[in-house]
């Protein structure tokens, strides 16, 4: 079950924490959660330039190879923090296929209106050094949010995250949609 960013997606009102789960939240669950989501929407903004750098290139929306190095990276970087690295994996899988949506539907809008093609390419290996970056970030964000993230407090806390982040960033739906797809498993249990 993951957070509702729309407000009717799946029927499900966006609500504020009820004062019940609010009250048995660790201190400074938002604190920690408002950041994880922040880093989730920057990482997609990713997408739209790895999408602009793939296309017309024959280079596949999903590389295998590339996924396994991010998560073999994220893994190791959680052991080195002494964090959980299956949650951490389980997180940037989420990351990952949240990524793909957007550049699955960039490819689709461009495909059907080719005067939306972007007209620069950007250089996949320099997106991919921010996208190490903001890697690097979230794995922390993770490792710190441990506590936030077991308590049930945390669905509604990531949901009224998530909601701050769409307005703070000004995401269109393509992004608000991916963003409640990365965020499906940021709450354990
Ligand atoms: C972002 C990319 O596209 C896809 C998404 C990835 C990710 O989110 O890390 C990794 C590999 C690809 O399957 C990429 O190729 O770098």
């Amino acid at each position: 079950m993951g957070v509702a960013l729309l407000a009717g997606s799946g029927g499900a009102a966006v609500a504020a924490p009820s004062p019940r789960s609010a009250a048995v939240a660790p201190a400074g669950s938002y604190e920690r959660l408002h950041p994880l989501v922040d880093l989730a929407a920057q990482r997609l903004a990713t997408a739209d330039l790895v999408a602009a750098a793939k296309y017309g290139t024959g280079s596949p929306v999903d590389d295998p190879a590339r996924e396994k190095q991010v998560l073999d990276d994220v893994a190791r970087q959680a052991r080195e923090l002494g964090a959980d690295p299956e949650a951490t994996v389980r997180i940037f899988r989420d990351q990952i296929e949240a990524n793909k949506v957007v550049q699955r539907e960039l490819h689709r809008r461009w495909d059907a209106d080719p005067s939306q093609v972007p007209a620069e390419k950007p250089d996949l290996g320099e997106v991919r050094k921010e996208i190490n970056r903001v890697n690097g970030e979230l794995v922390r964000g993770i490792a710190d949010s441990a506590a936030a993230r077991s308590a049930p407090s945390c669905r509604g806390l990531v949901t009224v995250a998530g909601v701050r982040v769409r307005h703070e960033r000004q995401l269109d739906l393509l992004h608000t949609v991916a963003l409640e797809r990365a965020l499906r498993s940021v709450c354990a249990g």
